[in-house]
């Protein structure tokens, strides 16, 4: 920690100075953003890739904040991403829906799979893939959109991990859930 209001990270040669935010009732929490800084999420991704399974065939990911790291692992690894939403879109057709009962903030979510994409997850072998990773509640239910749609989960991997999430979970850095 570099002082009372930001955590330093470095990854592969790449220092951030996490700013700290206050979350409800949890104190001030360290906050990674990926989003926005393609230095940082080049520096992760090329450090995730390594922690992915051999026989991974499709990366899973969700918006908002895993989209750039989606697409920087899946750009190294010359493999094929979903991301899952937490809108529904016109366009989707018959998605899948799964419910994710608590995250981070206390705000419950809902996840939305377009066939289109649940098509693609049919008979592969998926990485789950997130920037950040704290109760792990987004993960498993990516995993069961994953069961759902007919894929089969053989990893989780996320840059950071803030907590103790649910699921066994391949990270870089943890991080404190406060400071
Ligand atoms: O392990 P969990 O407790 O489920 O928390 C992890 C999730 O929280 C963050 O998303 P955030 O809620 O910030 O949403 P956003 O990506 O839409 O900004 C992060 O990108 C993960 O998706």
């Amino acid at each position: 920690m570099t002082n009372s209001t930001t955590y330093s990270v470095t990854v592969n040669g790449v220092t951030r100075e996490l700013p700290s935010i206050q979350v409800g009732e949890m104190g001030r929490v360290p906050l990674v953003e990926l989003l926005g800084d393609f230095e940082f999420t080049n520096a992760v991704a090329d450090a995730l890739v390594p922690l992915l399974p051999e026989n991974a065939q499709v990366l899973l990911s969700v918006s908002t904040s895993s989209i750039p790291l989606a697409h920087a692992v899946s750009e190294r690894k010359k493999l094929p991403y979903v991301i899952v939403r937490k809108k529904r879109r016109t366009y989707m057709r018959q998605p899948l829906i799964q419910e994710v009962p608590s995250m981070t903030l206390g705000v419950n979510e809902t996840l939305w799979l377009d066939s289109r994409h649940a098509t693609r997850l049919k008979g592969q072998q998926v990485v789950i893939l997130t920037d950040v990773v704290v109760s792990g509640g987004t993960q498993e239910a990516l995993a069961k959109l994953v069961e759902r749609a007919g894929g089969t989960v053989c990893g989780y991997v996320s840059g950071f991990k803030q907590g103790d999430p649910r699921v066994a979970v391949q990270y870089l850095v943890e991080l404190p859930k406060v400071l």
